[in-house]
């Protein structure tokens, strides 16, 4: 399956809609539920059209003040450990994106409500912490359904972030509408024939896929770039350079963050290094031919993001080595095929999130470039790990200095 050119045309095919990805997993269900990440057919149409556009480029020009929020916060506190560190602290980074990226989530889904957002979110943290151990993962049928500890403990934690959805969602119908993804996925439900446990199901199912599908992806995003921009001090000054250029002193806004081209390259260079997703999926709804393979129905087809964008056939013999130059023109002008580059996916079920994503990393590493300078600390061991994420297995140190 992982033949460069096996590989190649299924990724091509992926974009022709095999199907949907098949991210279902028997313990995820309490995390995941039936929202759009694993839902099918018509539901998946329903949850797409309503979440999709709430996340057009249009929208996610009017969520950047609320990245900006979020990333001030952070500067704020790296200045503060800098200056008690003496001038130069060593930061293992990776906490800090993610609560960044939670902190970002939690306004765009919830906005007044942010603080019950995090509560939420954290409270889902811990879920997908729970799941994720290995001693949770029987195969056989009958034992995952005893009343062991860390099950009782799903079970809690999931009836907790039930309840409290729950409750932001009665004091939004009691009081006035607001304009977030919440309110949006309230309504989506609402506009249907769906009963009471339903509607309940789709807007909590839904919000935790939101949380799954944005807080942790951009958050490795961001770490992974950071580890990249440290380990390369020329494109490190070369984005602060754009920056300070652009910003003139100013907060990043929708303008701004378009014209940031080298920061856009950098980003994408290290999307294709280090793609958080390490798999794209899809069912094969009937019988199929890739090449040589049958693929019958009903098999779930992968696409190995690292085989695909790192192949030297399609990005040449320098395609293991860090050069955002190669994204000079674009994605086209990078790589002999198009779907080639596909941190995002392809095709129907392309990343909803993706400009929220692009807007978010940007904004975040604007403010840290134009802020500080920084290399790798000598604590930092290179190994990136593949879970559910491609991960940098003991996290990223880095040594930071104000500017
Ligand atoms: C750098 C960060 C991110 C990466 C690398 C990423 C990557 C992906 C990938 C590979 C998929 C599967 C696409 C496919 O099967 O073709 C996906 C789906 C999805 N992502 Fe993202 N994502 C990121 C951030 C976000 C954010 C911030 C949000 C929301 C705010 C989001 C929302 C979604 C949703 C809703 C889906 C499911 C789409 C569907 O099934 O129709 N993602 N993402």
């Amino acid at each position: 399956m992982n033949h460069p050119d096996v590989v190649k045309e299924i990724s091509i095919c992926t974009s022709l809609d095999l199907g949907k990805p098949s991210y279902q997993h028997k313990e995820r269900g309490p995390l995941l539920g039936h929202g759009i990440l694993t839902s099918n057919g018509a539901t998946w149409a329903h949850q797409r059209k309503i979440l999709a556009p709430e996340l057009y480029m249009e929208k996610v020009k009017d969520m950047m003040s609320l990245m900006v929020k979020s990333s001030i916060t952070l500067v704020n506190s790296w200045t503060n450990l800098i200056e008690s560190e003496g001038g130069v602290a060593d930061v293992h980074v990776d906490e800090y994106m993610r609560s960044f990226s939670g902190d970002v989530i939690s306004r765009a889904c919830f906005g007044s409500n942010y603080s019950k957002g995090e509560e939420i979110f954290s409270k889902l943290n811990e879920l997908q912490e729970l799941l994720s151990k290995k001693v949770f993962s029987s195969g056989i049928p009958v034992l995952r359904h005893l009343p062991t500890k860390s099950r009782r403990e799903t079970w809690r934690l999931e009836k907790e972030v039930h309840s409290l959805i729950m409750k932001v969602v009665k004091e939004r119908k009691e009081g006035a509408s607001q304009n977030d993804l919440l309110q949006m996925i309230i309504e989506g439900a609402t506009n249907t024939d769906f009963g009471q446990d339903e509607t309940d199901r789709f807007i909590v199912d839904n919000c935790k896929n939101i949380y799954l599908a944005g807080y942790e992806t951009t958050a490795v995003s961001a770490t992974w770039t950071l580890m990249l921009l440290a380990s390369n001090p020329e494109w490190q000054q070369r984005v602060r350079t754009e920056v300070l250029e652009i910003c003139a002193e100013q907060m990043p806004d929708a303008d701004m963050v378009r014209k940031m081209k080298t920061l856009t390259m950098v980003i994408y260079e290290s999307l294709r290094l280090y793609p958080p997703v390490p798999v794209v999926s899809r069912e094969a709804y009937q019988d199929m031919k890739f090449g040589d393979m049958n693929v019958p129905k009903g098999v779930i087809v992968w696409t190995l993001m690292v085989s695909l964008q790192q192949d030297p056939d399609i990005w040449g013999p320098n395609a293991n080595i860090f050069k955002p130059e190669r994204f000079a023109n674009g994605v086209s002008g990078a790589c002999k095929l198009p779907y080639a580059y596909m941190p995002f996916g392809v095709g129907p079920c392309i990343c909803a999130g993706q400009h929220f994503a692009m807007a978010e990393l940007k904004i975040l590493l604007a403010l840290i470039v134009s802020n500080f300078s920084f290399s790798l600390s000598p604590k930092y061991r290179h190994s990136p790990a593949m879970s559910l994420l491609i991960v940098p297995e003991h996290g990223v140190n880095l040594l930071i200095k104000k500017l």
